[in-house]
């Protein structure tokens, strides 16, 4: 049996250009994993069996990790079967890329198991095969990720910085908010073209998407203003939302009903995963 620690993301800038004829959003985006974490436990076995610790999450072939396995099978050809349980402790809806993670981190685990039938190349396919933010979860921890975010300029590590996940009571859905971007109502702000422009302590923070979010949501905005009003500068969405990204030491205060996480960023090294205990 393996343990591993799937890690959630933020966007810290992200740069929507346009939307594709494939329906797709094509992107700029800094990533970075975070030490706010699910831990996922992979055996072989009889037959597949997938369990998680939050009822809310699906366990059927919906499941993230279930599309990372059949798309772990269709390239492979191996039919081994697999026990996997989830212990879910990145809220979902949120755009901290949680699902994401997962099917990426079963990708890892699985090829791991299975003597490594798939090459680096062959699980990248794999990942976008399951979703947009799939691929990023593959590489070290920290990426300027274009096209849908799939082509991945790997980064070497930011400055460690701490943060804080704010989580409203609500969720957001991806399609929706996509769905609801315009790109003339977005501010044009200028952002770094290639990874070795970014500096590892001084990164523009923003999110294209939160407009649309904060159209569903406006809720989210005043959510924002009150951050701002403690006096941190850097306050942002990560992905479609719903959670906020509040950088800095200090514990904000909270609005009433949203949950908050203590992070910071993690990376890992190549070949390895990333540890259980590297996270908080
Ligand atoms: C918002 C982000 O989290 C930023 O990292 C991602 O772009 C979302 O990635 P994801 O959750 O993996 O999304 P997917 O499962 O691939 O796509 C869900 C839906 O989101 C929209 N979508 C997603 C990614 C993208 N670049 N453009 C889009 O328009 C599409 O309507 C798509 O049908
Ligand atoms: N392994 C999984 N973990 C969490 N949610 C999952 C998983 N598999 C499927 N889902 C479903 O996907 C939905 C979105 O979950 P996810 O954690 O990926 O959201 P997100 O934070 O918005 O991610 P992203 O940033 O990729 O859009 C959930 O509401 C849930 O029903």
């Amino acid at each position: 049996m393996i343990t591993l620690a799937s890690p959630a993301k933020v966007n810290l800038f992200l740069r929507v250009l346009g939307k594709r004829t494939d329906g797709y959003h094509e992107l700029v985006s800094l990533f970075q994993t975070i030490s706010l974490k699910d831990i996922i436990t992979i055996e072989k076995a009889e037959q597949d069996q997938l369990s998680c610790s939050d009822p809310s999450v699906p366990t059927d072939q919906t499941n993230t990790v279930a599309k990372a396995l059949a798309a772990f099978r269709k390239r492979s050809h191996d039919s081994t079967s697999f026990r996997i349980h989830l212990t879910k402790q990145i809220p979902h809806g949120a755009g901290l890329g949680g699902g994401s993670s997962n099917a990426a981190t079963v990708l890892f685990g699985v090829n791991a198991l299975s003597s490594a039938p798939l090459s680096g190349q062959d699980l990248l396919q794999a990942a976008l095969e399951v979703g947009s933010d799939v691929p990023f979860f593959l590489s070290t921890g920290t990426a300027l990720c274009k096209g849908r975010g799939e082509i991945i300029e790997e980064m070497t590590p930011l400055n460690e910085e701490p943060l804080h996940i704010v989580m409203p009571s609500f969720t957001l859905s991806t399609p929706r908010v996509y769905n609801l971007f315009q790109a003339a109502k977005c501010r044009e702000r200028s952002y770094p073209q290639k990874g070795s422009d970014i500096e590892a302590e001084n990164y523009p923070c923003f999110n294209d998407l939160e407009g649309p979010a904060f159209e569903i949501a406006p809720l989210l905005r005043d959510y924002k203003s009150f951050f701002l009003s403690q006096g941190y500068d850097r306050v942002f969405m990560t992905g479609s939302g719903s959670a906020l990204v509040v950088m800095g030491s200090k514990e904000p205060l909270l609005p009433p009903g949203c949950r908050h996480f203590p992070a910071r960023f993690i990376s890992r090294a190549p070949a390895t995963w990333y540890h259980t205990e590297s996270a908080s």
